[in-house]
């Protein structure tokens, strides 16, 4: 089926309809990208990174067929832009052209129609196939380029990306403007050969120019194509690249001095040694080559680039492409979305694993179901061939309703035609095979080939791994008479593991603190987690982006911000969801450390100071808008100077001269969320002592990101004061009285701190529970072994333990005013978050034990274990550390001893 629907045919929706990116450039914009080859999807690309989409959607539909036409034309009578690849004609003989849109009698005249070829529309080659490459050859840009003997192509980047898909995608947004301007749409006419002599133009102009270095030498011979020694690539001492580049005198100057100190001091060519002052002096240009030549052998890259960093030398050097992602701010191996928009800094959305993989058709039910096409009417359309869409597992066209034996499964068991069964289900794996992470060999064991694979294939991958897109779409049919009986997450479901609850949830067992309301509200928000909130955040754990403001959209709707800060006047009036502690533990289990504290924990700990200690204006004005998700804060009292030691804070707030503002200087350090916080909630020394101000993002306010053991997600931040400012009504409390403010605020930041880690340590359980039923050792399941059984008895022991101490303490709290909290539960709070902390730590190591090599792994069976390993010490430092808790929970107890009390 796939086959008969040839490029021209495909259809490529960059567009959603029911979408709400309201802080980003695009945002709502509809764009309909007929499928090509890669300089559309990219201009498709460019508009969906800013809000056109969040990733590509894909529908197949026939044209040529009545049905497939209609759907076509409502669909781009709907659409904001429509992008055709196509060579000249085509769109017209589909009855697609841009008439039938914009012209007199159009069907939408605001329609930004962008068309991209190869050659001009008009010129002798328009009708003729070509590539990047015959593109660049006719822009006479090809003849400029470097090359030994003859020009090489710079991969498909010049023709392609930038005069065709960049050029296309900035018409779009021309067009756009002006729609703005007349409301009317129009076409965007755009080829790779005018294109790329477009983006060429400086070396296109440069060799009408005389005196320029473009017009100087033959090709390769140039100032910027390899002839001159300094703007060129060396090989260094460990076969690894270095780039040179100091064109001007002044930087050459710098570079050679260091150079020629750098090399042996006898080192020279037949008594040739460079000067500064030599620079353009062509006739010394193959000598200064062969002397940088040999020069840089004498020591290896990493030498070169450590010597020139930091310097105008401009010598840099050449990175693979995966040290290139790693220096990327959020180490993603997906290029980031660029420019940056200051209105919405990183609030794009970096597609996931499974937009990588776009099949054709793959969305086909959900966008037809959005123009309002019923079941009937698409099954009528797949039998006619107008549309394409790929079998989801409860319709009848499902891989579910294909039914083989195990025998005929068997017949399939060699290389190019291979299929396997895992827990019933059958799996084509020819065309994947080479691709396979664990290798070809595997697949091919007689034992796994044909075969029923199960327990080969749950042994080594977690049961997630066939739910990819990716995977899933590689079964093709089911086992005759057998069922699946493999569950691995059931979206929104409790766990059936025992100790993977804790016991208020679980069937049989009874709480004297939670009712049926709070089962309704974990149910709600366990599948929020589930279904939005998890493959989110595993994505964005990886690849180092911030949560995403459709979540934040989301977390705003469901009034989930406003009941993080726990029970006050603030919940005034809001559609209430109860149970904080249900709450901060069901977001735990998005099981991404980096981005968990990425969602909004800054404003979990920072904005109460503002709710319960700033003036009426200051909160009318903040707290809104950070509860909606349009403006973040942090809590920004740690300094690289003290973190919990409070009284040592080396950040200053003086008075400006008129009195009405503060003047802050000084640095802080580890602040979550602050890489992105419009608000800073600052501790800082005064005249009177410790002043908690409120700080907006301003002049003076810089922030940078610490790279932590876990995501950047987080934002962790390092944050400059330089002369900031803010009105003094920004105080928070009494000028002097930061500590008051504090205090109140440790209590429940700590407390949110232990149901955190109180849930994980019970998913830790989980993983640990699992595993060693699954893994077999020396023949037997792990759990038969009484060394492992104990290390889970410490495990749950622990997990319960906390719980129920917290689910006490909890009681108290709710009990209590704030200021008995204060009084009676500092103490209790801090022994619990010491004693949740410590024993997390003892749970991860005895985790690792058991998962082995892989629970020190990133990808695969262990990949929680490692993560909760790697990130499991941040609960121990953040909210004070372990020690200084206990010690101020004793010390609490000692201010309330009976002056009189006796043995
Ligand atoms: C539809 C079938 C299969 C798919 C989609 C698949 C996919 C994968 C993936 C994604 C990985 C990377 C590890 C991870 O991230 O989890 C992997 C690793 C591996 N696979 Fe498969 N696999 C399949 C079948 C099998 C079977 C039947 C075997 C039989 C022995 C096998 C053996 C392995 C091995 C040995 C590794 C390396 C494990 C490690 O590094 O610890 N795979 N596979």
């Amino acid at each position: 089926m796939v086959q008969e629907y040839g490029a021209a045919n495909r259809i490529i929706i960059a567009g959603h309809f029911n979408l709400n990116f309201l802080l980003m450039a695009l945002a709502g914009l509809k764009v309909i990208e007929f499928a090509g080859l890669a300089p559309g999807p990219f201009a498709g690309l460019i508009l969906a990174d800013n809000g056109a989409s969040v990733g590509k959607k894909s529908v197949a539909i026939n044209p040529k067929i009545e049905g497939g036409k209609a759907l076509l034309l409502r669909l781009i009578s709907e659409a904001d832009v429509l992008i055709d690849p196509y060579r000249p004609g085509v769109m017209e003989r589909l009855g697609l052209g841009p008439d039938v849109f914009l012209g007199k009698s159009g069907l939408n005249k605001r329609l930004i129609y962008a068309r991209m070829v190869g050659f001009p529309r008009e010129g002798p080659h328009k009708d003729m196939a070509g590539h990047d490459i015959n593109y660049l050859a006719l822009s006479g840009v090809l003849s400029l380029l470097p090359g030994q003997d003859k020009p090489q192509p710079p991969i498909n980047i010049v023709a392609d990306f930038a005069g065709g898909g960049l050029s296309c995608a900035m018409g779009i947004l021309l067009a756009l403007i002006d729609r703005g301007k007349t409301g009317r749409g129009q076409v965007v006419d755009t080829n790779m050969v005018s294109g790329t002599r477009y983006v060429s133009s400086f070396p296109l102009l440069g060799l009408l120019v005389p005196s320029s270095s473009m017009a100087m030498g033959e090709r390769g011979s140039r100032l910027l194509d390899g002839g001159a020694p300094f703007y060129n690539v060396y090989t260094c001492g460990d076969g690894r690249w270095i780039s040179v580049g100091c064109i001007e005198p002044a930087f050459y100057k710098l570079f050679i001095e260091q150079f020629v100190n750098a090399v042996p001091t006898d080192f020279s060519i037949s008594g040739w040694r460079p000067t500064a002052d030599e620079q353009y002096n062509q006739d010394d240009w193959p000598k200064l080559k062969e002397y940088l030549t040999r020069g840089f052998a004498f020591q290896p890259r990493d030498y070169w680039a450590k010597l020139f960093h930091g310097t105008d030398a401009c010598v840099l050097p050449v990175l693979s492409t995966e040290e290139a992602a790693q220096l990327d701010a959020s180490a993603s191996s997906f290029p980031v979305p660029h420019p940056r928009i200051s209105a919405g800094p990183g609030r794009w959305v970096v597609p996931g694993e499974d937009s990588l993989y776009l099949e054709a058709g793959q969305h086909t039910v959900e966008i037809l179901a959005g123009l309002g096409v019923g079941e009937a009417q698409m099954e009528e359309m797949e039998r006619t061939g107008a549309i394409r869409r790929l079998p989801l597992d409860d319709s009848p066209f499902s891989p579910m309703s294909k039914q083989f034996t195990l025998e005929e499964v068997a017949k399939h068991n060699k290389p190019g035609d291979l299929w396997l069964a895992i827990d019933a289900k059958v799996y084509d794996v020819s065309k994947f095979m080479n691709m396979h992470p664990g290798g070809l060999s595997v697949l091919l064991d007689p034992e796994v080939s044909g075969q029923d694979a199960t327990e080969a294939f749950f042994s080594l991958h977690r049961a997630e791994v066939l739910e990819r897109p990716q995977y899933k779409r590689l079964q093709i049919g089911v086992i005759a008479g057998e069922e699946s009986t493999i569950v691995s997450r059931v979206t929104g479901e409790l766990s059936k593991v025992p100790y993977a609850e804790p016991t208020w949830l679980v069937e049989g067992y009874h709480s004297p603190y939670f009712t049926e309301n709070h089962r309704q509200f974990q149910k709600a928000v366990r599948k929020f987690v589930d279904e939005d909130l998890y493959p989110e955040a595993q994505i964005k754990e990886e690849d180092g982006t911030r949560v995403s403001q459709e979540i934040v959209d989301k977390m705003a709707a469901l009034n989930i911000n406003a009941m993080r800060l726990g029970p006050g006047k603030h919940l005034h009036g809001l559609t209430l969801m109860n149970g904080l502690l249900v709450l901060t533990q069901e977001l735990t289990r998005c099981g991404a450390r980096g981005y968990g504290d990425g969602l909004l924990s800054g404003m979990v700990i920072g904005l109460p100071p503002v709710l319960n200690f700033g003036s009426e204006e200051l909160k009318a004005r903040v707290v809104p808008e950070v509860f909606q998700g349009k403006k973040f804060i942090s809590l920004a009292i740690s300094e690289a100077h003290a973190g919990s030691d409070v009284m040592g804070l080396q950040t200053t707030a003086v008075k400006s001269e008129d009195g009405k503002e503060w003047i802050i200087n000084g640095t802080k350090k580890w602040i979550t969320n602050g890489h992105f916080s419009d608000y800073f909630t600052v501790g800082c020394k005064t005249e009177d002592g410790f002043t908690v101000i409120l700080v907006e993002r301003g002049p003076g306010v810089e922030t940078k990101h610490i790279k932590t053991s876990y995501s950047p997600s987080a934002g962790t931040a390092y944050i400059t004061f330089d002369n900031a400012r803010a009105p003094v009504g920004n105080t928070l409390g009494e000028e002097g009285g930061g500590i008051f403010v504090m205090l109140s605020n440790f209590n429940h930041e700590r407390w949110v701190m232990c149901c955190g880690s109180a849930r994980s340590q019970r998913s830790v359980v989980e993983e640990c529970l699992k595993w060693s039923a699954q893994r077999k050792a020396f023949g037997k399941p792990l759990n038969s072994m009484a060394v492992i059984r104990s290390k889970m008895a410490g495990m749950i022991s622990r997990a319960e333990s906390a719980q129920a101490w917290l689910e006490s303490i909890t009681y108290q709290m709710c009990n209590m005013s704030y200021k008995q909290q204060a009084g009676k539960l500092a103490g209790q709070i801090a022994f619990l978050k010491a004693y949740c902390t410590s024993s997390a730590q003892e749970t991860a190591r005895d985790a690792v034990q058991i998962f082995g090599g892989r629970g020190i792994t990133r990808t695969g069976m262990g990949r929680y274990i490692e993560h909760y390993h790697r990130t499991v010490a941040f609960d121990a430092l953040l909210g004070g550390a372990e020690d200084v808790l206990r010690d101020l929970g004793v010390r609490q107890a000692l201010r309330v001893m009976p002056k009189d009390s006796r043995l």
